[in-house]
């Protein structure tokens, strides 16, 4: 049995990162940068309102001054009314200030019109306005380059596009980026007792849910799934046809089979899919122990995990999930792990890690499922966030033990 650690090693060390591939903002989010982004222009581009109010003159704007109302400028005008002296533009937030005004005067700080004139417009624009309060020098005034400067980095490559991210990039000036091309990744269940979700089901037959599990799973994680499948136990010439064309055609970039990883008589992924380099072992992990990996043609890795399902939450997490996420380009490929104390004492595999779904508060972890630990306690799963991993010499947890808990939540 291989340490599973080890397998983990061996996983990462044989998938690569993909091409790097330009892609509009919207379809950008959780994609990794392949270089910096920098600030096309001055971030803002021009000295420009902070508040709905006056551009003045701000030595002219004492208490009690009167001022001549001589424009407006909206967000998004191209104007630049110019200031006589006693005079003021109306201006709204994110407007160009007017290159002869110093300073912005909010609404709140002015009296309208103290003459009762009637305002000049029918948008409301008064004629003249008294001024409450004495702006600073430049009060209100969000300055050019203020944010950043032209050419600077405003997200550094290597990093995953969050959506404060592509804001930033947007606000920089860019509409598209260059990402590292998200992975698409093939979906494979096996098992002659499989039936579509919902269905009914006869004697020695179980809805199918690892699919679920996993085209769930990779989408939450960014990733696209190129295709779901599906084979019984006595398909595995289709199997193997299936997964050597998704490898001659291009048509995804990693497969997951599930279920057939064993040494039953039936199964079919080990049977199929090792004359295709897939190599099957022993991982010292539970669940999860027998897996198969290996790269078909040289190009397509294909991840094969136990069919239980338990074991495919675990394995997608400690597995697949950080080889996906290194073919994304990501640099941090593991979640969080904190360490709790044992609520209660539970048993352990002997020389095997155990990988638990767990639930954990401030400052104690408990098995997810009142049963235990077990591979196939799949709706117990629902009640799961976190996974507590125990080391492989331990072969009981006592209450009040030490626990790693991988953070999944
Ligand atoms: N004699 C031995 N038997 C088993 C061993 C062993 O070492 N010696 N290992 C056990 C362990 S550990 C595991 S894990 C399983 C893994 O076996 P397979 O990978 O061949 O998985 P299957 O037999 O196909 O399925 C196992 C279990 O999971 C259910 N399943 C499968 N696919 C799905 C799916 N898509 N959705 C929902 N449920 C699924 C399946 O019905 C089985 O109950 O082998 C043990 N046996
Ligand atoms: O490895 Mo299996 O998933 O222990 O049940």
């Amino acid at each position: 049995m291989i340490p599973w650690q080890d397998h983990r090693a061996r996983l990462l060390a044989a998938v690569r990162r993909l091409d790097p591939v330009e892609l509009p903002l919207a379809e950008a989010r959780g994609a990794v940068l392949t270089e910096d982004v920098r600030t096309a222009h001055p971030v803002p581009l021009f000295d420009n309102s902070a508040m709905d109010g006056f551009a003045v003159h701000g030595t002219e704007a004492r208490v009690d001054a009167r001022l001549r109302v001589v424009g407006d400028v909206p967000a998004g005008a191209a104007e630049d009314p110019p200031l006589g002296p006693g005079e003021a533009v109306r201006i709204m937030t994110g407007a160009p200030i007017p290159t002869s005004a110093d300073a912005v005067v909010p609404i709140e700080k002015v009296r309208i019109d103290p003459t009762g004139g009637a305002p000049t417009e029918a948008d409301g624009l008064p004629a003249w306005i008294e001024i409450l309060e004495e702006p600073r020098p430049g009060a209100h005034i969000r300055r050019r380059g203020e944010d950043t400067p032209e050419g600077e980095v405003a997200v550094p490559g290597g990093v995953e596009l969050t959506p404060w991210r592509l804001a930033a990039a947007a606000s920089a000036g860019h509409g598209r980026v260059s990402v590292v091309r998200r992975p698409r990744v093939a979906v494979v269940s096996t098992g002659s007792e499989l039936v579509p979700a919902g269905q009914e089901l006869r004697r020695g037959q179980i809805p199918e849910s690892n699919a679920v599990l996993l085209a769930a799973g990779l989408a939450a994680d960014g990733l696209e799934i190129a295709d779901v499948s599906w084979f019984r136990d006595e398909d595995g010439e289709n199997l193997a046809r299936h997964v050597r064309e998704l490898a001659a055609q291009d048509l995804a970039d990693a497969v997951v089979v599930s279920g057939g990883a064993s040494v039953g008589a039936f199964d079919v992924a080990k049977h199929a899919l090792s004359p295709l380099g897939v190599h099957f072992e022993k991982v010292a992990i539970q669940p999860g122990k027998p897996q198969g990996f290996g790269v078909v043609d040289d190009r397509l890795p294909v991840f094969c995990l136990p069919g239980n399902p338990v074991a495919v939450a675990v394995c997608y997490e400690l597995f697949v999930r950080p080889a996906l996420r290194t073919m994304a380009g990501h640099g941090d490929l593991f979640r969080p792990t904190v360490l709790r104390r044992a609520r209660a004492a539970w048993k352990c595999p002997v020389g095997r890690a155990q990988a638990l779904p767990a639930v954990m508060d401030e400052r104690t972890v408990a098995p997810a499922s009142a049963g235990g630990s077990g591979s196939h306690l799949v709706v117990s799963l629902a009640q799961a966030h976190d996974l507590a991993i125990v080391p492989a010499d331990v072969d009981r947890v006592q209450e009040g033990d030490e626990i790693e808990v991988m953070v999944l939540s």
